[in-house]
Order: structure tokens, then sequence, then C-alpha cells
């Protein structure tokens, strides 16, 4: 039975957070293959009747980073309908099932059909970062999608012809599908970042450019239907504006985000618990895991399901203790940020990750080092060898991360604020450093350098890594990358 069919129609008009709240409850707690089509419409057009069609002349400019008063939203169950034939229509009308097999498991070509479907139905050129592009609802009502949008509609239509084994796989900036007996096949689906030609079709590769961060090393979050529609919710956006969301809608998200949570449906997505922290850091929710919390379970999650191989949990928590001045702790997350980053080599699929860096070493450390200076300065970081520890240990990452791509990371523009960050630590703290150096014979003998430093201080030390192999390269285009899976619509681009 199709989820329209399902559906409570008592709850329409949807007009609050507990009909669209019951609606998707339904969905997840009764179905065992919830609609993605059905639960993406209706959380798309929420979403949009809050953000896009309100008259901004008739609102007074809200504050840097106030929550806007939303108004109201009625979606008519017609509407809903209309839309979910229209999507199911357009799919079962464009694929003749009879020419891809009899398969129960979906095949390559099937995969490449659904996704050309999409692709060749979206508008000729609109920007593809702009926010509220995510949807099956944007889809149906302006072909437009972004890059994490279009993946989702391909596994949204496959559902619809009956093939469940066709499942989203997600890295930090790229999303792609699994399929076949066991889920042993992979396809692009969808494209990745700007000027870069789209690989649709073929599988993830196996050969260097899938150790690159963009496909985290072979350790994606392979979603089941659960976690697709957790994908989905998460990748709501509140965003009315580049300083201002609508709350009703980062209340929504908020409150379906728990409801996954506490089926157990984010346990091995550690962006989710990424975004709900966040989320949660805004607006606590009483009663619930803090935000601290939902980030460290957000590295837990990686660490335990991921082999430790993503960056965001890590820079999602580092940005947490930067906030709230815990500017010790936030040193250690982003030296474990850049631990994750040394078994990677950077590519130019890595634009987005090499900004969130940037933006930590050259802007977020300076501020620390200035608020420090001034006195605001709870654990006298400049008098700490640990905290110096996790400095080194993260610009060594980031040494290390460079150190067998083909493009250099760092330039002048990161050794300056470097230079200042060194020489602002006290003198005493800096003598305590330790470097014992593999010796040199040794090092020839194995193409793998090996270093260690370690500032020795009281209670621990911290070391550096194995070095990657040198023949380890990649080649580097020019283009630039963009993170469309975007919180806050970005400025004109193409
Ligand atoms: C610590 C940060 C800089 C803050 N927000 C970050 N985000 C990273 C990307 N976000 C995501 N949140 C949930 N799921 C996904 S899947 C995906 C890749 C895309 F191509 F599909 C991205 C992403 C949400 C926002 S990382």
């Amino acid at each position: 039975m199709a989820g329209l069919e399902r559906v409570n129609r008592q709850l329409f008009p949807l007009r609050d957070i507990s009909a669209v709240a019951e609606l998707f409850r339904d969905e997840i707690e009764k179905s065992p293959d919830p609609d993605l089509s059905l639960l993406s419409i209706v959380v798309g057009a929420v979403e949009n009747s809050l953000t896009c069609n309100r008259s901004p002349v008739l609102r007074e400019v809200q504050g840097e980073g106030e929550d806007a008063a939303g108004g109201d939203f009625e979606i008519e169950f017609h509407i809903v309908d209309a839309l979910y034939s229209k999507f199911r229509s357009t799919i079962l009308g464009s694929v003749d099932l009879s020419c891809y097999g009899d398969s129960k498991f979906a095949t390559r070509e099937l995969v490449k059909k659904v996704s050309d479907v999409i692709w060749n139905s979206l508008s000729r050129s609109y920007y593809k970062d702009r926010a509220h592009l995510q949807s099956i609802y944007s889809y149906l009502t302006g072909n437009k999608l972004d890059c994490f949008g279009v993946a989702l509609a391909v596994v949204a239509g496959c559902q619809v012809l009956g093939f469940n084994d066709v499942h989203l796989a997600l890295s930090e900036d790229h999303a792609w599908v699994v399929f076949g007996e066991n889920g042993a096949e992979t396809s692009e689906v969808t494209w990745h970042g700007k000027g870069n030609e789209d690989k649709r079709g073929q599988p993830i590769g196996t050969g260097v450019g899938s150790l690159s961060w963009l496909y985290v090393n072979g350790q994606p979050v392979v979603c089941d239907r659960y976690m697709e529609v957790a994908s989905l919710v998460s990748s709501v956006n509140p965003s009315f504006n580049m300083t201002t969301d609508i709350k009703e809608v980062a209340d929504i998200q908020q409150q379906l985000m728990w409801l996954l949570y506490d089926q157990g449906h984010l346990e091995k997505y550690p962006m989710a618990l990424g975004n709900l922290g966040d989320l949660e850091e805004i607006n606590p929710t009483p009663g619930r895991p803090s935000c601290q919390e939902l980030f460290s379970q957000a590295v837990d999650a990686s660490r335990k399901y991921y082999s430790n191989k993503h960056v965001y949990p890590y820079t999602y928590q580092g940005g947490y203790f930067f906030r709230h001045k815990m500017y010790k702790e936030a040193l250690e997350s982003w030296a474990n940020a850049a631990d994750v980053l040394r078994e990677y080599n950077y590519s130019r699929d890595d634009e987005e990750l090499y900004k969130e860096l940037m933006e930590i070493a050259n802007e977020l450390i300076p501020h620390i080092m200035k608020a420090v200076g001034s006195g605001i300065d709870a654990h006298s970081i400049l008098k700490d060898p640990e905290c110096f520890a996790h400095l080194l240990r993260l610009y060594d990452g980031i040494c290390q991360w460079e150190e067998g791509s083909v493009t250099p990371v760092l330039h002048i523009g990161w050794a300056k604020p470097l230079v200042n960050t060194i020489a602002k630590f006290d003198a005493s703290v800096r003598a305590q450093l330790v470097i014992d150096l593999q010796d040199e014979q040794e090092e020839e003998a194995s193409s793998m350098k090996e270093e260690r430093v370690s500032v020795k201080s009281g209670s621990e030390e911290s070391s550096s890594g194995e070095r990657k192999s040198e023949e380890q390269t990649n080649d580097r285009g020019d283009s630039l990358n963009n993170n469309n899976y975007s919180k806050t619509p970005d400025a004109d681009s193409t």
C-alpha cells in the first residue's frame, strides 16, 4: 500500500508541529518501508511555506541570528495528494521496467535511468547551492534540486519502482547510492562541486580517488530507509536569510530529529547527531541530552562505526567549545579532527574541508589568542603545555594531509597566524617541546617516514603518527566546490 493510502487524513490540513510529527511518527513506527517521497513532500511544503512565501515587507528586519516569527502554515491534503501522484507518475511513466530484466534487485542501468529522469527534468540553470532545494517538494514545484536532493530523489524514485535495495550513501560532502544483493554495488547519481564533470552511472572508484576525504576512505554512512528519513529531516533548512532562521521550521526539524533519535535511527549518523546538537544549543529541550553530549555521541559514532574517518564530528564539537569559550577543549577537538586528516591526501574535491580548516586555523585560533591575551583565559592556555601539544598536533595533521598530495595546502596566509600563535605561548612551555626523530638509515629502509613529536607535560604527552607512503598522489584541478548541503543560502553562484 503506497504511503498516501496509509496516511491519516484526519491530520490534514497540517497546521502545526504536532500534526507533522504525528504524520512522521505514523510513517516511521507503523510502516516497514517509510515513504520517502511522501515525507519529503510534506516537510518540504512546510519549509517552503514558512521560509519562501513570506512577505518580508511586513516583517521588521530581525537582529543578528534571532529567530523570526514564522507565522502559520496550512498544508492541504489535496496538494500533497497531487504532488505525490505527480512524482509517482513521473517515475512510473518514464521507466519501462521490462527493459531492466526481472531481477528483484536494481541494476546499474536502472539506477542510471532513474537518475537521468530526475536529472533531465531539472531547470536548465539555477543557483545550485541556494537554500531550500533539497526536497522532492522543490523538485515537483520548481524543478530544482541541490546535489543531495538529486541523490535523495533517485532513492525515492527507486522506492516507487519497488527496488528497496537502492539506498543512500553519504560522505561529509557528497552523496551516492548502493544497490544489488547485500548493497554490494555503488553508483554516482548526482554531481559534486562546481566545474566538475558529473560521474553519474559510474561506480565509486576504488583507486586513489576513493582514498580522498570526499569518499571518506570507504567509510560512508550507508542508510536504511529510516536513516534516509533522518537525512531528509536533517536537510531541513530553517534559514530565511543569511542572518535569520524561522523558529517554527527549526522546531519541527528538532522534534522530528528527536523522534528519529528515540527510534535509534541517528545511532550511526554522526552529522545528524551534530545537527541535532546545533539545534539543541540554540533551543535546549528540557529532559533531553545536552548539546555537548550529542556532539560527543557524534564523535563516538564515527569512532565506533566508521573507523574514526569522519572529520565533521570534531569540528561540530570544537565549534561548540569555541562558542562557549572552552578554548582548551576546542583545541583538543580540532587536533583530533586533524588526526583524522592524516590518512587523507588533499585533493581538489576537498575544498569544503579546506575552508573549514582555514577558518579554524586562521580565524578561530587567532581569536582565541586575542581573547586569552586580554585576560579571558580560564585555563591559562598560554602556560599550558597540553594546549601547545594540541596546537602542534593540529598543524602537524594539516601538514600530513598535504604530504603526498599533488597540490599544497599551506601558504603564507597560514604561516603568519601560526607564527603569531606559537609566539604567544610562554617560552617555558615551548622549551618543554621534545622532538625525537627516528634516525636516518632506518628512515631510508622504509618508504614510510615516521616522526615523533611530544610535549612533555605533567600528565600526558601527545605525538603525531605515521606518514603516508610517498607514492600516493592526486591530480588537482582549479575547480571550486561548494557544500550544497548548506545551511545558509550562498550568494549568487551557478
Ligand atoms: C561542523 C560543520 C561545519 C557544521 N555543519 C556541517 N554540516 C555538514 C553537512 N551536513 C550534513 N548533515 C547531514 N547529512 C549530510 S549528508 C551530506 C553530504 C551531502 F552531499 F549529502 C552532508 C550532510 C550538515 C551540515 S559540518
